[in-house]
């Protein structure tokens, strides 16, 4: 028989062994970049350089400025921070990012996001013939090969997502913008009209939740075919599961921080990159439409159509590496619209934030949208939209302050010599790509907290490296959707300035508060504007 005293002794005994295992490994794990030879910042248990992402009350994006900013002022060029006890490449000089991104691409093709292909819904599998087995993408089930081909676009890695890439690039050239163009316009319309009637010298607004609506719109129509009518219906099923995949709870972000440090026990948990009632939605969206437009012969001028056109391709096999499938299809509508639509919201927030804050400057944005519509018999025009260059460059401004993803990852998946030196980063090492440092870098952008659209003139981009913009990121994994992002915003901007001034109601926080749990960069509290008619 124990005795109480005995059992609290090999208790407490139990605890402090425990205690002093993981404190170990902790410091075993924090001398990772001292052991390679590469100068590190100074982590600390148990979040590693970052802190606390649940209490934290600085946004990841500040919180990577700063780490920029200590490495710099250490002369460093690159260096090893921790995320929790994860060692992470950070990479700050500009050369060095042009390799990482570009020239050296073939070591650093997957992001290294969280991805569990086994039990995220939106990630279904089907089953053909003849896939290679070398590829870790396919798994050998009941002698049919698996094939894995519900993942979309920004989590694939490696000869998946190059393939999938090269099969998606032909849907947002130019002429398909040109063909998308008109519901784009459609949407600026509905936007003008709200403005105008339900808006101007009547109520204050949270613009984000109006751009929000917009984009959705669009991007709903674009990617899902839907005439969402989210300035009818705020609430509709669309705008209400857009809104939940960006608003992540306190135990959602826990997660996600886990889950990046942990991948392979967080698959192992079978924990999921998207819920479920979110996939299931926007799978059914998308499958309902596909067979209601092939019963009905319907098409329409968008991504959606451009896909069946894809998977209905005659005299090819799906997984062949041309056509696309079903669960493909429904992926990549899913990926454009959240890749699509929060980004293309905040960046015309946090521009018309701008021109609220200098009217000098919107009123020169306005003259520019007269001077061009007149061109073009009053009409918002692709070609017009094309010609806004000074909005353009009040645009690639307001990204360089406020990028909206302000850091950018990639994996190595093979070992890297650093060019010019002997360190090597080892293959599966997580790499950050500090975009909002670059951003804030007086080296490239003198007086960095200076809103000045002048910086983006033809001269004085031609001045500077050509990595020291990064809102869309870089080399083969760049924004597949930029144009269709810039073309975006320009025709909102272009629907909201041309007979309306806008101001900044006193409900907004000045200077701006950068949630600190919010996934992409946004304002705490919102952009609240007067809007009247001009
Ligand atoms: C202003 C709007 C937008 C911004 C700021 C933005 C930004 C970005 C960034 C920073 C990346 C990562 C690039 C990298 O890792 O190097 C990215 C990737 C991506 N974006 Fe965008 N984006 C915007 C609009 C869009 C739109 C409208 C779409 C689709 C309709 C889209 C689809 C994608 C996809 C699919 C990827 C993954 C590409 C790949 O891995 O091959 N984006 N975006």
């Amino acid at each position: 028989m124990f005795s109480g005293s005995c059992f609290f002794t090999n208790l407490v005994a139990v605890v402090v062994t425990t205690i002093a295992i993981v404190y170990a490994f902790f410091i075993w794990s924090f001398q990772y970049w001292k052991r390679r030879g590469l100068p590190h910042l100074e982590p600390s248990i148990p979040f590693g350089n970052l802190p606390n992402p649940i209490t934290s009350k600085t946004s990841f994006g500040e919180n990577a400025k700063m780490l920029y900013q200590q490495a710099k002022a250490r002369g460093l060029k690159h260096c090893g921070i921790f995320i929790m006890t994860k060692p992470t490449w950070f990479v700050l000089d500009l050369e060095l990012v042009k390799h990482v991104f570009t020239r050296d691409f073939q070591f650093f093709t997957d992001r290294g996001f969280f991805f569990n292909e086994k039990d995220d819904p939106i990630g279904k599998s089907s089953y053909i013939q003849g896939e290679p087995k070398s590829d870790y993408k396919y798994r050998d089930l009941r002698n049919l090969k698996r094939y894995r081909d519900g993942a979309h676009l920004i989590a694939l890695g490696g000869t998946k997502w190059k393939n999938l890439r090269a099969k998606m690039t032909p849907t947002f050239t130019s002429g398909k913008m040109k063909m998308m163009f008109q519901t784009m316009v459609d949407c600026g319309l509905i936007l003008e009209k709200y403005i105008e009637e339900d808006v101007a010298d009547k109520q204050v607004i949270d613009i984000k939740d109006v751009l929000g609506r917009f984009s959705t719109d669009v991007i709903g129509s674009c990617a899902f075919g839907l005439d969402c009518n989210s300035f009818k219906e705020p609430n509709s099923p669309f705008r209400v599961y857009g809104k939940k995949v960006f608003q992540p709870s306190i135990l959602d972000t826990a997660k996600a921080f886990f889950a990046l440090t942990f991948p392979d026990l967080a698959r192992t948990l079978g924990m999921r990159q998207i819920k479920p009632d979110i996939s299931n939605f926007f799978t059914k969206v998308v499958e309902d439409t596909i067979s209601y437009r092939e019963r009905n012969n319907v098409t329409r001028n968008d991504f959606l159509q451009l896909m069946i056109e894809m998977k209905n391709k005659k005299g090819e096999t799906a997984g062949d590496g041309k056509t696309l499938t079903m669960n493909e299809i429904v992926a990549q509508s899913f990926v454009f619209f959240i890749a699509g639509f929060e980004t293309s919201s905040t960046t015309m927030t946090f521009a018309l934030f701008e021109l609220a804050m200098h009217p000098e400057i919107q009123d020169k944005v306005r003259a520019e949208i007269k001077e061009v519509l007149a061109r073009h018999d009053d009409k918002i025009t692709y070609d017009s939209m094309n010609e806004l260059i000074y909005m353009n460059q009040v645009i690639d401004e307001s990204m360089r302050k406020y990028p909206p993803l302000p850091v950018l990852t990639r994996v190595a998946v093979e070992n890297y010599k650093v060019p010019g030196e002997d360190t090597v980063i080892e293959k599966g090492t997580m790499v950050f790509l500090p975009v909002i440092g670059v951003h804030y870098d007086e080296d490239s952008y003198e007086n960095p907290e200076v809103f000045n659209p002048d910086r983006f003139s033809p001269e004085n981009k031609q001045k500077r490296h050509p990595y020291a913009h990064l809102p869309f990121g870089g080399g083969p994994r760049v924004c597949i959707g930029e144009r269709f992002g810039i073309l975006q915003a320009k025709v909102g901007l272009t629907s909201l300035l041309k007979n309306h001034k806008i101001s900044l109601n006193e409900k907004t926080a000045v200077p701006l508060v950068i949630s600190p749990t919010s996934q992409i960069t946004a304002a705490d509290g919102g952009v609240w504007l007067n809007v009247s008619k001009l």
